[in-house]
């Protein structure tokens, strides 16, 4: 029996609508993100720790950003259901994600007030930026398609993490940020944005909007490849 986990097979939800239509229109830019090294070094423990620590300091940094560009996806949401469900991501993130990046950089000696004031990187610049400029001059439907790939892409991640025998557990020190990524309350969340994004996608005319769409998609997946380039000391 095949013991690993696989989106395409494992995920119904991205069969059909909107978020499945970029995710398989983008995949080789895709899965250059998702199979980047620094993931399998994650998977196996290898990666060096200094690579995590620039990684996890940028990325506390990038989800400051990030979690702006939600709050204006509640302003924009124009019902109810869609202003809980972006609220419920910020949380998520202020509430989960961000208390994983300081735990980790406690260890290290580094708090939170460091962490706040740490210089930026090009890449979380661009990328962050990005997202922003979309938040701001785009409408609800751009704005989702921009903050897709960084749920879906690391919500897939841990999945397969989380599910593959081959995965180190014991005595990885990167266990917590595959626990976190491939457990049920990230997942629960990435689920709630693909259903919103196939159906803000819908209500706001996805498909004649698609190349637009497609191209806002791509650029933050290529981003997020570039912000594990960045991490192992790669990027500019
Ligand atoms: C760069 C990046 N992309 C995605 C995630 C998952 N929220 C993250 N923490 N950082």
């Amino acid at each position: 029996m095949d013991m690993t986990w696989d989106a395409q097979r494992d995920w119904p939800l991205l069969e059909s609508g909107l978020a499945g239509r970029l995710r398989r229109d983008c995949m080789e830019e895709w899965e250059r993100f998702i199979h980047h090294p620094f993931v399998r070094g994650l998977a196996d423990g290898t990666l060096p720790e200094n690579a995590f620590r620039n990684f996890l300091i940028q990325d506390y940094l990038y989800l400051v950003q990030y979690t702006r560009a939600c709050a204006l996806s509640v302003h924009k949401s124009t019902t109810v259901e869609d202003m809980r469900a972006a609220a419920a991501l910020v949380s998520g993130i202020l509430d989960t994600e961000l208390p994983l990046h300081v735990n980790y950089c406690t260890g290290w000696g580094i708090d939170e007030d460091m962490l706040r004031r740490a210089p930026e990187s090009l890449e979380l610049l661009a990328y962050s930026r990005f997202i922003l400029d979309r938040a701001q001059t785009g409408d609800l439907l751009d704005l989702l398609v921009t903050l897709a790939p960084c749920m879906i892409g690391y919500g897939e991640i841990g999945a397969r993490l989380h599910a593959d025998p081959a995965t180190r557990r014991d005595g990885n020190p990167y266990w917590s940020w595959i626990a976190l990524y491939g457990g049920q309350e990230f997942t629960d969340l990435v689920e709630g944005g693909i259903h919103r994004l196939n159906r803000v996608g819908a209500q706001y005319g996805a498909d004649a909007r698609y190349p637009m769409l497609r191209a806002e998609f791509n650029t933050a997946v290529r981003l997020e490849a570039a912000f594990w380039e960045a991490g192992q000391g790669t990027g500019v």
